[in-house]
């Protein structure tokens, strides 16, 4: 038999945008058209957008999906193509995560979602049943709306695959492929030789790599060729789902889209000759287990896949893509923290008819990256408007909010942030030359919207006001105060810059003479949220926080790379700045730096944070690990206390969790309890009973610890 062109897509799909998400569906099976492809398949839960949540308990959700599909139905647009097209569907009163196959305007298959996925952020068990009868399928009986249109009354519903009169194609659904017992090993040893892939998953750094393996490892072994869709972009949520639609063969991508794109819309063509995938299929144990594998019902369509006409258009709307790859391609996780939280605040900020963002820039390394990704984010809208993507420019015009301007096309990123982007350096009494030099360098740098106050009457007023009220003056420390006028001192400030970043971001529009307000951007990143490390409701609550998932060591790397990335060389003195909060007078004798402050170092931070939310540790557990880790530089003495602070802050601290600033989703471990890790914030915070125990097995273990040699754990 002949090639075929497969096609595989990422749209930009928004929850309950119905209407949006119509138009993006459309468009990519009008490209794929374009192309001569005769099968397109599109991200899972592509008519609703993936992450309706709660919404997929609303009978509406499941309704106005059947009606978008009619929508699709009723054109032509299915007209000798195969459509994967995804949306929750109601069978006997249950709800079913499912893949509808559509072809020539009729519906050939509904395909329920055999694995959910239910761990972390995803919980699509509280919505959608499992279909439990593999290898089975029922009738479904359609709508009125849709037998209106399709005359059909009933459709096949179920594990099922469909016949072509030149091949075979089995769908699978994202997390099916994740599990150890995936379909597509027994759909493929049936004879199932396209399989397709319909994702909704979100991005985490370093995640790609799994995605990858997993689809090389599909179709290594079993041979086939496997098309991957998934959803691009912020569909409402913390998370961003990283597109990267591929096509795999044999083991090789032969075809790979962009992780991160402003596209909408975005499709990956391959040609392929299906004779390959059955010459990859002559082993003789592969045979045996063939011939015993059990059938799965098929769906004859008197259609072949090839008769598609080939037009040489290599790719559209694609500019990530790559072609005629051997391998996929990845970018280094400093790239991805550039990119994924730049273009979820794009997507953010269009969403939300805002006028720009609004961060309060402190000269320290936090505040810094949020900075440099929101000038990526500009970066990559110029690059777009050059690639004259009409979407993109017509956002930044809208943006811009500058009607006397209604040609404006963004064209450079400096120019384009400073119409978007606003920084505010909060300085006090004990505000350093050199952290206000800094964040003024970098909002220049940039060409943010920067503004330059002293707030110390501010502080004055509400120190005052409370020595009238009470008559006791609080001091700082160095002035001889106690610890807790010393902290009081300190949250005062801070706490007063995040009302001052909410008036500021309100009034700056108008200030300029334009209209609307900004949204207020959050910096703590993710080890000092976990550690407590942070004032409750001070700058560390804001509107939404692009950092609050990434640690501050990839951090320190990203603003590595971006010094050079960006030609930015002011990056250089960030990193070599030590982090302080600046909070309390500095004297001769005592500099308030971060480390000693939280009492254990960032390095330190990340290691607890990794076995506290990714490895599950309670204190014991997390003591007895550590002392493999680093018990050849630390006794278990030593170890026990460092655990045992680690605890003791984490649970005292839990509850600013509740309140934690929604943000990018970006590690396989995140502090946002609400969401992600579900704990109380109410704990008994020094675990009498458990740091007993720690402490008993600390004095009984022998210490193999060669003092000094702490360079060994950072090595
Ligand atoms: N169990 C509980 N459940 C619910 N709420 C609870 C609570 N315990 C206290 N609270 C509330 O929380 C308040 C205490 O929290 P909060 O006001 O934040 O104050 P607190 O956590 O005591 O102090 C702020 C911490 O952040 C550090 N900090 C501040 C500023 C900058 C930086 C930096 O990154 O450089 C670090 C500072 O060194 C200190 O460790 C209490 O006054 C009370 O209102
Ligand atoms: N002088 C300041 N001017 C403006 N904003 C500030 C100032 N100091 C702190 N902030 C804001 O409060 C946030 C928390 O302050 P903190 O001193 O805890 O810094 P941090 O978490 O180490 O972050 P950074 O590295 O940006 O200083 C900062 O990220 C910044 O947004
Ligand atoms: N929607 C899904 O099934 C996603 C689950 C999958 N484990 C992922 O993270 O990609």
């Amino acid at each position: 038999m002949g090639h075929l062109i497969t096609l595989a897509t990422s749209l930009n799909q928004w929850a309950l945008d119905f209407q949006g998400n119509y138009e993006r569906i459309i468009e990519s099976i009008a490209i794929a058209r374009r192309h001569g492809a005769t099968l397109r398949v599109g991200p899972e839960l592509e008519i609703p957008g993936y992450g309706c949540y709660d919404h997929f308990l609303e009978g509406d959700t499941a309704l106005h999906s059947w009606e978008v599909l009619a929508k699709i139905l009723a054109g032509d647009d299915t007209e000798g193509i195969f459509c994967d097209i995804g949306m929750p569907v109601i069978h006997k009163n249950t709800m079913y995560n499912c893949r509808i196959i559509v072809y020539n305007r009729q519906i050939l298959l509904i395909r329920p979602k055999i694995w959910l996925a239910n761990d972390g952020n995803y919980r699509e068990m509280r919505y959608f049943t499992p279909w439990m009868k593999h290898r089975e399928w029922e009738y479904y009986f359609l709508p009125r709306i849709i037998q209106a249109i399709t005359k059909q009354t009933k459709v096949p519903f179920g594990d099922c695959v469909v016949s072509t009169i030149d091949t075979c194609i089995g769908v699978e659904l994202c997390e099916e492929l994740f599990t150890p017992d995936s379909p597509h090993i027994s759909m493929g040893l049936d004879g199932v030789e396209i399989f397709t892939n319909s994702s909704g998953s979100h991005h985490e750094l370093r995640k790609l790599h799994t995605r990858v393996d997993l689809i090389k490892e599909a179709t290594l072994k079993l041979g086939g060729v496997y098309l991957y869709a998934n959803q691009q972009g912020c569909d409402g949520d913390r998370l961003y789902y990283d597109g990267c639609a591929m096509i795999a063969m044999n083991g090789k991508i032969i075809a790979q889209g962009s992780q991160f794109s402003l596209s909408d819309v975005e499709v990956i063509t391959a040609t392929i000759d299906i004779e390959d995938v059955r010459a990859h299929r002559t082993s003789r144990s592969r045979a045996l287990q063939a011939a015993s594998s059990a059938r799965y019902h098929r769906i004859e369509v008197p259609f072949a896949l090839s008769e598609g006409k080939f037009t040489d258009i290599a790719s559209e709307r694609a500019p990530g893509l790559r072609l005629g790859l051997h391998d996929a391609k990845f970018h280094k996780p400093e790239e991805e923290i550039a990119l994924g939280p730049a273009c979820w605040l794009w997507d953010y900020l269009r969403r939300s008819r805002t006028q720009g963002y609004f961060v309060p820039l402190s000269g320290g390394i936090d505040s810094c990256a949020t900075a440099i990704i929101v000038y990526s984010m500009c970066c990559l809208v110029v690059e777009a408007a050059r690639r004259a993507e009409k979407h993109v420019i017509a956002d930044a015009r809208r943006i811009v909010g500058d009607p006397q301007d209604s040609r404006y096309i963004p064209s450079d990123p400096r120019e384009f942030c400073n119409r978007i982007f606003h920084t505010c350096y909060m300085g006090t009494e004990n505000s350093s030359a050199e952290t206000r030099k800094r964040a003024k360098d970098l909002a220049n740098a940039i060409g943010s919207y920067h503004v330059d106050l002293n707030m110390d009457s501010l502080v004055t007023s509400v120190r005052e006001l409370f020595a009238f009220v009470t008559g006791a003056t609080p001091r700082f420390r160095a002035h001889g105060g106690t610890a807790v006028e010393n902290l009081a001192l300190q949250n005062i400030q801070a706490r007063l810059r995040m009302v001052l970043s909410y008036s500021f971001a309100q009034l700056l529009p108008w200030v300029r003479g334009r209209q609307g307000g900004l949204l207020v951007l959050g910096s703590a990143n993710v080890d000092e949220s976990l550690r407590g490390y942070l004032t409750k409701y001070d700058c560390s609550s804001a509107d939404i926080n692009p950092i609050g998932g990434i640690s501050k060591s990839d951090l320190k790397k990203f603003i590595a790379y971006a010094e050079g990335a960006f030609d930015l060389p002011i990056l250089r003195s960030f990193l070599e700045a030590i982090p302080t909060a600046e909070l309390e007078p500095i004297s001769e004798t005592y500099v308030q730096t971060d480390e000693a402050d939280m009492g254990m170092t960032y390095d330190e931070l990340s290691v607890f944070g990794r076995l506290r939310k990714v490895e599950k540790c309670g204190p014991y557990s997390m003591f007895t690990k550590l002392v493999h880790e680093w018990g050849a530089f630390l006794s278990p003495v030593q170890i026990a206390e460092k655990v045992k602070h680690f605890f003791f802050e984490h649970a005292r601290n839990r509850h600013k969790m509740t309140t934690l600033t929604p943000s990018y989703h970006a590690e396989s471990y995140s502090p946002d309890d609400n969401r992600f890790d579900l704990r109380p914030f109410l704990y008994p915070s020094r675990f009498p009973w458990q740091f007993r125990k720690i402490d008993q097995v600390a004095a009984a273990l022998p210490d193999r610890s060669n003092l000094g040699s702490e360079k060994a754990k950072t090595d």
